[in-house]
This record gives structure tokens, sequence and C-alpha cells, in this order.
């Protein structure tokens, strides 16, 4: 009897110690394979995110649906020199000298610039703002980031768009004389046709068809502008000419950084006048040239921009010149009302 009963108490035990070992080692099991899966987990955001260089902890939230994971990262652990979302934009217009206008700027030190246009408002939204931010130079956090893509400013859906993204970004725009920006857009249109193809007389390009009417197209800087003025404060939009840019870039320089609130780095030492190619090129020998070259693109020699800038402009007859003037003279009237000043168009005096 003893015997037996004693027989049941060890089985008991074993029983209970087989137990108690078993839930033990399940529960370090899963202690140890929560932890793996944590550290997975970590290791493929780490991965998503390591190009993805996140400016604020906020607006990066919208974009994770994982926040205990990123409330680790702090603005701290952000390396300094990292891209960056552009703070002010050239948005137009095409053939008004947006390219130089933009390489020019890079010259500043604390002015970052990608050396394409992005497209992001209007062809690559839907690629998000990380992507758009991955498009961008690296910057420290003195330095801004401008872009530029100067088709921005034909829609007022990519107005709206540009409002939501910042509603305190700035915006640069650079008009010219209407006529040359007609020959310029036509030279460039038929850039590559071969030598003795037919290209169309240039009267004839500018007419177009009653649902291409280049005149009004190209002609109509007042309703693009008004619908940027409708969207944004004042004070935020910097209009400038082409023909002052080309002539003295320098001064249109300084009214940028003024306009920017940066500190004053242009000089006039940075660009010099090439008489073969007929514009200010970059100075070479200039301090900053050396920093600029990963955001711009021009010749190793000269310091100019490529070819593409200052092509042949297709002739225009006296009587055709009459009539565009005549057509475009009040559009330029209600322009130089709506921007606040006059500028002296050649084909207009
Ligand atoms: N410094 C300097 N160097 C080169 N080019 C200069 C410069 N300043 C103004 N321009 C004028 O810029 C015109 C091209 O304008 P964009 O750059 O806005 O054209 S584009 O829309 O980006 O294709 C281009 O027009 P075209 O002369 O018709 O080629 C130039 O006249």
């Amino acid at each position: 009897m003893v015997k037996s009963t004693s027989v049941q108490v060890f089985l008991v035990i074993t029983v209970i110690s087989f137990l108690g070992l078993l839930v033990l080692h399940q529960s370090l099991n899963f202690g140890a394979f929560s932890k793996a899966s944590k550290f997975i987990r970590k290791s493929v955001l780490a991965e998503q995110s390591s190009e993805e260089v996140p400016d604020g902890i906020s607006e990066f939230r919208q974009s994770t649906d994982d926040p205990i994971d990123f409330q680790e990262k702090t603005e701290e652990a952000l390396p300094s020199n990292r891209p960056r979302l552009p703070k002010a934009l050239i948005i137009g217009f095409s053939k008004c000298g947006t390219t130089a206008l933009r390489t020019f700027l890079t010259l500043h030190p604390d002015i970052v610039s990608p050396i394409e246009e992005v497209r992001y408002f209007n062809f690559n939204y839907t690629k998000g703002l990380e992507w758009y931010r991955r498009q961008m130079p690296p910057s420290t956090e003195n330095q801004i980031t401008i872009e530029k893509t100067p088709s921005y400013i034909m829609s007022p859906i990519v107005l709206q768009r540009i409002y939501l993204y910042d509603s305190q970004v700035k915006l640069i725009i650079i008009i010219r004389d209407p006529i040359i920006r007609l020959q310029s857009q036509y030279a460039h249109t038929y850039r590559n046709a071969p030598a003795g193809a037919h290209k169309p007389d240039f009267k004839i390009w500018v007419r177009g068809d009653s649902s291409d009417n280049r005149i009004t197209h190209f002609v109509g800087y007042t309703k693009y502008i008004r619908q940027v003025y409708d969207q944004f404060p004042k004070d935020q939009i910097l209009v400038l000419a082409e023909e002052d840019f080309e002539q003295n870039p320098l001064s249109v320089m300084k009214e940028v950084e003024l306009f920017l609130n940066l500190k004053p780095a242009f000089s006039k030492d940075m660009f010099y006048y090439n008489k073969g190619k007929g514009f200010y090129c970059f100075n070479r020998e200039n301090e900053f040239f050396p920093t600029v070259l990963k955001m711009v693109k021009v010749n190793n020699r000269t310091g100019c921009l490529g070819e593409d800038k200052g092509r042949d402009h297709p002739d225009i007859d006296d009587d055709f010149l009459k009539e565009l003037v005549q057509f475009i003279r009040p559009h330029n009237e209600q322009l130089f009302r709506l921007i606040g000043k006059r500028i002296v168009w050649e084909n207009f005096e």
C-alpha cells in the first residue's frame, strides 16, 4: 500500500515537473522568436527607409504603418547632409532662361538643386513625396534646395498640389519677350529635323490650328501668372525678366538672393561674358565652380551651357511681326499691370 502510494506521488511529481519544463521551454522559445521577428522587421524597415531619409518625424509617420519602430529614430539620429525637399521652385516659363537661372543660382553656397527637371507635381506625383525627396542632392541644414520644372505653371491643379505640399514655398517665374519665346520654341521643336526635311513655315506654325494656337499658348503669361497669384501670397512670388538676366545675371542673382533671404554671396567674378556664345557663362576659376559641377551641365572648356541653349531663331517677315506685335501688345499691358512692373521688350519698343 505504502509502496503504491509513493509510486503514485513519484509519478505525479514527474508529470508536473515535465509540464513545468515544457511551459518554461515554450515561453523561452516564444520570447526568442518575438525578439527575432522584431529584429527581422526592423531590418526590413531599415532597408526600406535607408534611401528615404526623413526630414521630420511627423511627416514620415504619414507614410509608414509602423509608428512604434519609427519612434526609436530621432531628428538627432539623422545625418545632417541628406536630401531635403525644395523650399523654392522655378515654375516657369519654358524657353525663358529657366535652365541658366537654375544653374547660376547653384553658385550660391547655400543653394543646392537637382541637375534635371524632376516634374514631380505634374508627371511624377503618384510616386510620392519620398521619391521626390530622393531626387534632391544632399544638403546641410543651412542650405535650401531649389527645383525647376517650367511646366508646373501651366496647370492650376499642379499649383494646388504645390500649395498642399508647402503653402510657404517660394516661387520664381521668369518671362521673356513673347515673340522671342515663340522663336525659341520653334527652334527647339525642329532642333533634330534633318537638313532638307520639311519644316512648317514659322508663320504657319505660330498660327497652328483652332485646337492648338501657339500665340495664345505662348503669349498667355497673364493667365498663368494670375493662377499663381490666386493660389499663393504675392510675397512668395518673384517674377523676373529673361532679358535682365541675360544682360546682367549678377543683379538678377542678387534679387533672388534677397527674395530667398540668403546671405549675400554672388559676385561678378563668378561669371564672364562669352562673345562666341553670346551669353554669360561660368567662370571656371571661381572657388565655387568645382562644387557646382555635380549640379550643372556645362561645357568643360568654356563653362557655358550646352549647344541646346542659344540656337538660331527663325526669321520673321515684317508684316507678320507687325501682326504679332499688334495682337500681343494688349496682353503685355495686362501682364505689366498684374505683376506691377514694366519690362522693356525689343519687339514692343
Ligand atoms: N547665360 C545663358 N546661357 C544660356 N542660355 C541662356 C542664358 N541666359 C539666357 N538664356 C536663354 O535661355 C533659353 C532657354 O530657356 P530655358 O532654359 O528655360 O529652356 S527650357 O524650357 O528649359 O528648354 C535660351 O533660349 P534660345 O536662345 O532660344 O536657345 C537662351 O536664350
